[in-house]
């Protein structure tokens, strides 16, 4: 017998089951309901699917998944093409379903036998995954595990991520892929992503072609120079464009067999790596001048060639050269430098929201920014086109900023400054002064972090700061965790538990005076997975400052009115799908507005935009392998 489980205004969702217990869902149009059937049903048993909140997930796999991970689901999910059979597909990721091919399947493709006989559903593995997950030791060898489920097949992998997102992002991402950079060399298993090295010049173009994929929508690229706040890895820097683009996945819906991890291997001048006999990259010391500026743009040519639509994202470029590299090719070429927009907008939604629970608007904020590099400077400058939003003029906005390095606040008095530094240089107090007594003379209301300076926000700042200002906003937002200025627990005992308060890797819940303090995270990868959504579903020809504050804008409107109430100042990871939704359809909308959609959506009547995009990302369930 027949069971319904949701409508819409013109199919119905019904499911069956045979006498083996197993359920097969049916579509249908709903006119063609049996009348009887419908009359006989409860209207209460009669679940109006909403088509953007739709959770049913119509199996290929026979399970009725209910997670809210994946809330936009596309209503059918064809067959996929492999182009092969046999045991190339049991050793490719992206066909693999380990133990969860089906009878036909396995006659179809030529598995009999190159499979264990039982099969075991998507769900049972996915239970038995995540309790081996559970057991690994610590973060690396966790990291390991969800590495090797990668390789081996990727609709697990990510399935699993999704549904445990807060838990394994710290695990893919920030922290712990700090620690697979670092130790790169031991964890790697196989490779995954290009590398374009200085031994391959000249042949950048035809190598992109050994890439399998004709359709690459995204590329995550690094030199390796400035991994996190980690420095010079070279070409173990690897590890982070793989886990920027698992989250574009998982959080964006980018579909996995159109990225691409790329290392530009430009040498190294980590001295360490210059002498280690299992260096797996370049052992000279990092190009310079024209030979790095040529390689930039060998690499961008080829890119243009292969894949003319692709979106290139920079990651972790030394700030002696990102700056230039993304004003080089912004206008030529789509692309963006996460750690200076992706960061800014990033930034300026979690200092809007901060600023709401503070009652301060932006324009009335005193700034200092720790660090000069990309990400500071990157900040500091959409900080500043907000509160030019808010009607202030840009000098009056300016000074609002104090911006320190190393050697303490940024004054005209200094030289060799990048353009960046110039403009916020201070021309009205010492140089070189230190935080506390910066804090001292000015009263800043927020301080943010991207010095990568451990315990940079000493105790004496942030008293000193709590004693000016009623509720001080502290963003230590260094990566990772082992370089943050401070942490969330440090920063509620020293301002008296008044601070506004998020870290750039997730910090664990703060006690302080028996409260409970849940802890934001303020980092690029609420606006990253949106933005490159966005930039593939209405094929945007670049990306633009418009672009990024509008995915801000989102970002901000994200926090539910719990998490308001909880303080916090950025949604709940768990929400990161919902939230990269939401930003990629402000951006596509934007990008629409602006005529840089060459591909804008075509919306059915009485569909949303954000249902149009839910429709295109990807989602991580079994379909049916045909050759
Ligand atoms: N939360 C997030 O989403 C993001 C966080 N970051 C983090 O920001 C940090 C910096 O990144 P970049 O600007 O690209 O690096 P960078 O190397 O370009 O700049 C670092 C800056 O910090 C300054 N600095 C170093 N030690 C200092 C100290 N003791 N006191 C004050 N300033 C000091 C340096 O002079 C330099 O200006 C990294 O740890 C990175 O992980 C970067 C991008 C996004
Ligand atoms: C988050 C990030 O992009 C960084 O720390 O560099
Ligand atoms: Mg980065």
């Amino acid at each position: 017998m027949a069971h319904l489980v949701g409508v819409t205004r013109k199919f119905a969702w019904t499911f069956e089951k045979s006498s083996s217990g197993s359920l097969r869902y049916f579509l249908s149009q709903r006119a063609m309901l049996r009348r009887a059937f419908v009359r006989t049903r409860p209207l209460s048993l009669v679940r109006t699917i909403s088509s953007t909140r739709s959770i049913l997930v119509p199996y290929e796999d026979d399970i009725a998944f209910s997670s809210d991970k994946i809330t936009k689901v596309k209503k059918y999910q064809p067959p996929v093409r492999a182009g092969k059979r046999g045991i190339d597909i049991v050793h490719d990721p992206l066909y693999n379903k380990g133990t969860g091919f089906k009878e036909v399947e396995k006659d179809r493709l030529g598995l009999r036998g190159l499979v264990p006989p039982r099969r075991l559903n998507m769900k049972t593995q996915l239970e038995k995954l995540y309790r081996l997950f559970q057991e690994e030791a610590d973060p690396l060898r966790k990291s390991i595990f969800l590495s090797e489920l990668q390789n081996r097949n990727e609709t697990l992998f990510f399935r699993l991520l999704i549904d445990h997102i807060e838990e394994m992002a710290p695990v893919v991402y920030t922290p712990t892929v700090g620690q697979v950079c670092q130790k790169f060399g031991s964890v790697f298993r196989r490779p995954r992503g290009m590398y374009f090295s200085s031994a391959d010049r000249s042949q950048f173009a035809p190598m992109m072609y050994n890439w399998p994929c004709d359709d690459v929508q995204v590329i995550v690229v690094t030199d390796g120079s400035r991994i996190l706040g980690l420095g010079d890895l070279g070409v173990n820097g690897m590890g982070i464009p793989i886990g920027k683009l698992a989250l574009y996945t998982a959080a964006g819906g980018v579909d996995p067999k159109k990225v691409l991890p790329v290392v530009l291997d430009a040498g190294t001048n980590n001295e360490e790596l210059l002498k280690d006999p299992y260096y797996m990259g370049m052992q000279h010391r990092r190009l310079e001048g024209d030979d790095y500026w040529s390689m930039i743009d060998e690499f961008m040519r080829a890119v243009r060639h292969r894949w003319p639509k692709a979106l290139v994202q920079f990651e972790d470029f030394s700030s002696d050269h990102a700056a230039d590299v993304l004003a080089a090719y912004r206008l030529k070429q789509l692309c963006f430098n996460d750690d200076i927009q992706g960061t800014g907008a990033t930034v300026l939604a979690g200092a809007l929201s901060a600023c709401a629970q503070v009652d301060t608007p932006l324009r009335e904020q005193r700034i200092v920014v720790l660090g000069a590099g990309s990400a500071g400077l990157g900040v500091s400058t959409t900080l500043l086109q907000g509160m030019l939003q808010e009607g202030l003029t840009v000098e009056e906005a300016r000074q609002r900023f104090y911006v320190v390095d190393q050697f303490g606040l940024m004054t005209s008095e200094r030289t060799n400054m990048t353009s960046g530094q110039t403009f916020f240089a201070r021309t009205d107090l010492p140089d070189k002064m230190s935080l506390v007594d910066l804090v001292k003379e000015v009263k800043p209301t927020m301080l943010l972090g991207l010095s990568a300076a451990r315990g940079a926000f000493t105790k004496e700042a942030l008293q000193e700061m709590a004693k000016h200002v009623a509720q001080p906003i502290v963003f230590p937002l260094s990566n990772p965790t082992a370089v943050a200025e401070c942490t969330a627990q440090e920063a509620y005992d020293w301002t008296n538990g008044t601070c506004v308060f998020a870290s750039g890797s997730p910090m664990p819940q703060v006690n302080f005076n028996g409260k409970s303090y849940i802890v934001s995270q303020c980092n690029n990868m609420f606006i990253f997975p949106g933005v490159g959504l966005a930039a593939v579903v209405c094929g945007a020809s670049r990306v633009t400052d418009r672009m990024l504050y509008a995915a801000a804008q989102a970002l901000t409107d994200c926090l539910s009115p719990e998490e308001i109430a909880n303080g916090q100042v950025f949604p709940s990871v768990r929400n990161i799908r919902d939230v990269s939704l939401k930003v990629a359809t402000s951006v596509v909308r934007c990008a629409v507005e602006d005529g840089i959609a060459t591909n804008p959506p075509e919306i059915r009547r009485g569909a949303s935009l954000e249902e149009y995009i839910a429709s295109k990302m990807f989602v991580p369930v079994y379909r049916s392998v045909v050759e």
